[in-house]
């Protein structure tokens, strides 16, 4: 029972400002941190910290980055066989500068990640078909996202897509035909059925929930490999639709908490539903304890220093 995430690494390096500088303007920050991203490492980070056994597929460039983050998922139980270095290439990376009003201003580097290839997923070919479950995002090359779930498929190896950051090209419609299992937030799931239905169709309310449903019903009878699609709503929860609309339901959250930092809530959920279904969790349930996971992450600062580990669960 293992997971193998295909996508991108980041290092994510914050510096907070009272207000942004104006181009040539140098000013004096007020603080900087730095910290492991990317969406592909923070979910397989929530999948290993449950105790999931977890493989990454994903490219670090030759730097202290690199190192730092090689080191982490080594620390995490993760499996790297499958990280690559690459010379003379940065690790990816994101700029973000945050002024006091909480406004921020972000640049994002692919580096090493512009370079996992095609022929990475097919050197990892075995190591995708021996896994129960597959979780790609949309973080790395297209075409490198539609091969890893094509491996997949052509084994018993489930699939999970987050469709983020959303993209229209037609390359992604075509990996929702080896998509087992959609996730999507509000904005993601109206960006896909645009791109779908070829609709410019003006009503676009991400608070109304009958719409969100009617949308993913049209999408799950549009893809026939889709058995589930799920929407997350941030504190409201998720929608959970299924190939029978009688099983489609609002999942609300179980209990209010106190949030302090809502950043890679929805890779805390997404790693942790992977490690609830590996496990043998019915969808529904899988659910629900993912998103008590991820609302514990919110309940602290930061991104993969916010997930629970197994013992801080109860
Ligand atoms: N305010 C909140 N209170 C409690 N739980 C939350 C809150 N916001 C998010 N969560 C939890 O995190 C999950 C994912 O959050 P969200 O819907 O914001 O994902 P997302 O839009 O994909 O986020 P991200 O910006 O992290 O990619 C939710 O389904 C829920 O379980």
């Amino acid at each position: 029972m293992s997971i193998t995430v295909v996508g991108a690494s980041n290092w994510d390096m914050f510096t907070y400002v009272d207000t942004m500088p104006r181009v040539g303007e140098t000013i004096k920050g007020n603080d900087f941190k730095v910290s492991f991203g990317g969406k592909a490492a923070n979910q397989v980070v929530q999948a290993a910290l449950l105790g999931s056994k977890c493989t990454i597929i994903t490219k670090l460039g030759d730097d202290v980055s690199g190192v730092n983050t090689l080191k982490n998922f080594k620390d995490k139980n993760i499996n790297c066989d499958y990280i690559s270095i690459v010379k003379d290439v940065p690790s990816g990376c994101a700029t973000i500068i945050v002024d006091k009003k909480g406004d921020n201003n972000i640049i994002i580097v692919g580096g090493a990640n512009d370079k996992l290839s095609v022929e990475d997923i097919e050197n990892a070919k075995s190591q995708i078909q021996n896994s129960s479950l597959l979780l790609c995002q949309l973080e790395v090359s297209l075409d490198v996202t539609l091969k890893a779930l094509q491996v997949a498929k052509e084994s018993k190896c489930k699939t999970i897509l987050n469709l983020t950051p959303i993209n229209d090209k037609p390359i992604v419609l075509e990996m929702l035909t080896f998509t087992d299992i959609l996730i999507v937030n509000e904005i993601e799931l109206y960006g896909i059925y645009k791109s779908t239905f070829n609709s410019s169709d003006a009503k676009e309310d991400e608070s109304d929930i009958n719409e969100l449903i009617k949308r993913g019903e049209q999408l799950i009878s549009k893809y026939n490999k889709i058995e589930n699609i799920i929407v997350t709503l941030g504190g409201k929860g998720q929608l959970l639709l299924c190939k029978e609309p009688k099983d489609n339901c609002h999942i609300e959250l179980k209990e209010k908490v106190k949030v302090v930092d809502t950043t890679g809530a929805g890779d805390s959920f997404i790693g942790s539903l992977a490690h609830y279904l590996t496990k043998g969790s019915p969808m529904k349930q899988s659910i629900e304890l993912a998103s008590k996971v991820a609302s514990i992450s919110v309940t602290r600062h930061g991104t993969q220093s916010s997930y629970p580990s197994l013992s801080e669960i109860n």
